[in-house]
């Protein structure tokens, strides 16, 4: 079967010798890629041919040999570079290419991503700026730092910084005669396409595929099968390569075993009343008579309400089990927080190696009922349950990032179900896109208008501010109707979700030997907006409807920095904890890792939430543990309010970095936070502090962790540790005093 014809031409840039850039990037959730590949795209309209990577997959070899590059890259941590630079970033920082001049043939231009409540913001971009500047390459075009916090994100920075370039690059690399850039408003080549797999391509050439009007009754489980076994038949006729087929038997034994009774019992029917086995599988007639073996007898009218449990094929993922979804914030409370287990298959090395700071990633998946709704909306019905061939190694290395799949049985429904992020917030260049897929003029006039240069606030009031989903756009324009095997091009990949694992220790090992049991806390992320609708996050409401014994793909994720609590001498130094909200997730890992040696150092817990009944997370437990003092911080329980508040020793004019975050004397005055208790109990603060503690801060970013670190000065001077804050600052940044580690999102 055809792909649906595309409404406008596509324009396909001109190959010129020598005409070369590269983008690389570095970025932790997706929004550093989707510039870097809105540059390329850019830049493929000025006709260069375009590299564009993730720093790490590029080699700095090839960036020596690079004479043209866009480098864009987010800051993450607390003024650290994403992780998918670490091999990059530290080959770049290597001591012998110091003073070599080795990027002087380098032409370069820099946006970083950043988040001005951070008080290193932007760092990664300029850290990486001052490098290549130091080896010799040359700015072209002045650098360009995004700031989230800005009322319109960080397109306001973005936007014209884009045009900046554009020209820069058009005037500095000018284009041979007769040779002009592409438009803006023509469509660009697509960069991914999916194809039937060749022997269901052609409906006519064998009657394999079930009709459409079941298909579209089955359920995923049984269309996976389907798929399967459809697979097996057609590839019995070619050369399948044995680990493949294994595969599909391995696929075939799992969803038989977790099957619905009617397809079980009508196989096991068919077995029995034919005389043909597997091995009859190469006769010709096959194919034909194939459909009438898997037609259902009751097939299901509805559509399952939550996700699919079919596993994902994650790189050195586990399978975990689900075996407690309870939430601990009371039924009436504003927000849901749930405490989950899950008993997780521990073959692997890294799950053994769980502790404080790990974390843990959960792959969220989309509804059934909402894949459904997208598919019938396109017009994907007939193509919707084909298998479509990713199977091969060298197709599967020109997807997108982040998409995994199982190649044997994929089906445009599974890639929507499972790996298209089809409810999050469209993105700029997926509006500018639709704009080539619909023939209706006002549609176009009103894509145009929405994406149009100087009206991002238009675009902002549109998309983000309502969080209106990419299907409810759809839904908008109707006119629209994407092409099925454009997907991968159009829609954001799904990522996994990290959580802060929350038990450590002993508690590790509760389910038994080859399992580890681990624990998360997470906030759901549920709210009303402007339009009224109540929203949910992807991974939220995953989350929610995820039912006990669930199973599902997950990976562990080592912490970057040192690990804090896995030998007896750092369990026994003391531990001043500060945490808000469900940051107290990697702070009772610890707690619990240091317990492993007997009685653990000092632990000094300084816990902000709102309502002692509603969010004191864990209050019993600490009661518990041995050498802990906790000082709750309810900012919602006003009996709790102090009638007077502990100033710090000197209150000076705001430093520079309060003015710009805002911070000041009075801004907390009159509430209960966690800085307050830290002030009001600084004595003790300070004799800790004296004992080469190890200091953490884990919660909210934003405001709090410069109003806390504040307060941790503010308490080593009134304590006597140092005279005065500028003796303090200095003291609390020697990692000689103390071990500092900050989690906070
Ligand atoms: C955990 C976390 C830490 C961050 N740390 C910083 C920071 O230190 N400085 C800064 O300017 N922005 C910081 N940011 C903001 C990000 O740089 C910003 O959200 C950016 O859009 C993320 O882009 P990405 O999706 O490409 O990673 C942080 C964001 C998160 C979630």
């Amino acid at each position: 079967m055809a792909a649906t014809p595309n409404t406008g031409q596509i324009a396909q840039p001109v190959f010129i010798e020598g005409r070369r850039i590269t983008v690389l990037y570095g970025s932790e959730t997706g929004n550093g890629e989707d510039i870097a590949i809105e540059l390329s795209q850019m830049a493929e309209r000025l006709h260069f041919q375009v590299a564009v990577d993730d720093m790490d997959s590029f080699k700095l070899s090839d960036l020596l040999q690079s004479s043209l590059a866009i480098f864009v890259t987010s800051t993450t941590g607390q003024g650290d570079m994403p992780k998918n630079t670490a091999k990059f970033w530290r080959n770049l920082r290597r001591e012998k290419l110091s003073g070599t001049n080795c990027l002087g043939a380098l032409k370069f231009a820099i946006f970083g991503l950043g988040d001005s409540s951070y008080p290193k913001f932007n760092w990664a971009a300029r850290k990486l700026r001052v490098r290549l500047l130091q080896l010799g390459a040359s700015e072209f075009v002045r650098a360009g730092e995004g700031d989230e916090r800005h009322e319109n994100g960080i397109d306001s920075a973005y936007l014209p910084w884009h045009q900046e370039l554009k020209s820069a690059l058009f005037a500095g690399y000018p284009l041979p005669d007769g040779v002009e850039p592409i438009p803006d408003d023509a469509q660009p080549p697509p960069k991914y396409t999916l194809e039937l797999a060749p022997t269901m391509a052609d409906p006519a050439d064998h009657s394999v595929s079930v009709d459409t009007a079941s298909q579209a009754l089955l359920t995923e489980d049984e269309r996976v099968f389907l798929a399967s076994r459809t697979k097996s038949a057609v590839l019995t006729h070619t050369d399948l390569p044995r680990s493949t087929a294994e595969q599909l038997a391995k696929d075939r034994d799992r969803l038989l075993t977790s099957f619905p009774a009617v397809i079980a019992r009508e196989d096991d029917l068919w077995e029995q009343q034919t005389s043909r086995r597997a091995d009859c599988l190469d006769k010709d007639n096959i194919i034909t008579d194939y459909p009438e073996k898997y037609r259902l007898l009751s097939p299901k009218p509805v559509f399952q309400q939550s996700p699919y449990e079919d596993l994902l094929s994650i790189p050195n993922s586990s399978i975990g089990t689900l075996v407690a979804n309870r939430r601990v914030t009371p039924v009436g409370h504003w927000q849901d927080v749930r405490l989950l287990t899950f008993d997780v298959q521990c073959d692997k090395e890294l799950f053994a190696e769980c502790s404080a700071g790990c974390t843990l990633i959960v792959y969220p998946k989309n509804f059934p009922k909402d894949v459904q709704e997208l598919i019938t909306m396109m017009g994907w019905e007939q193509v919707a349950d084909h298998i479509i061939d990713l199977n091969t190694n060298q197709r599967k290395s020109s997807y997108p990032k982040h998409l995994y799949f199982d190649g044997a049985c994929a089906t445009l429904r599974k890639l929507l179900l499972n790996n298209l992020d089809i409810t999050s917030i469209p993105k700029r260049a997926f509006i500018k896109y639709l704009v080539h897929l619909t023939r209706e003029p006002n549609e176009i006039e009103r894509l145009k208008e929405l994406t149009a240069l100087g009206n991002e606030q238009e675009f902002y009031d549109y998309t983000s501010r309502p969080r209106r989903t990419i299907i409810e756009l759809l839904c908008d324009f109707p006119g629209v109707k994407i092409p099925y095997d454009r997907v991968l091009d159009l829609f954001p990949v799904i990522r996994g979700r990290e959580f802060s694992i929350c038990n450590g220790g002993k508690s590790l090992y509760d389910a038994g030997d080859y399992q580890t049991r681990i624990q998360l806390l997470v906030a759901l992320v549920e709210y009303k907006t402007i339009i009224r609708k109540p929203r949910q996050g992807l991974c939220s409401r995953y989350i929610k409807h995820l039912a006990t014994g669930s199973h599902l793909s997950l990976s562990l994720k080592q912490p970057s920095g040192n690990l804090l609590g896995t030998d007896q001498q750092r369990c026994k130094r003391p531990l001043i904890a500060i945490a808000t909200g469900t940051g107290i997730a990697p702070i009772r890992a610890l707690v619990h890792d240091r317990m492993l040696y007997g009685n653990p150092g000092p632990t000094v817990l300084f816990f902000g939430c709102r309502n002692e009944a509603a969010d004191y997370y864990f209050w019993q437990e600490w009661k518990q543990i041995p050498n802990m003092e906790v000082y709750p911080a309810f900012s919602r329980d006003k009996n709790m309010i102090f009638e007077k508040e502990v100033g710090p020793p000197v209150w000076p004019v705001p430093d520079a970095m309060d003015a710009v975050l805002g911070l000041g004397p009075d801004l907390d005055a009159g509430k209960n936070y966690v800085q307050h208790h830290i002030r009001r109990n600084a004595k003790r603060v300070g004799e800790l502090m004296r004992q080469k503690p190890i200091v953490c801060i884990c919660g909210n970013s934003g405001r709090m962790p410069a109003s806390v670190r504040k307060a941790l000065l503010d308490a080593l001077v009134i304590s006597g540790v140092v005279r005065d804050e500028a003796e303090a600052n200095k003291w609390f940044d020697d990692r000689e005093n103390l071990t500092f580690w900050q989690e906070t999102w």
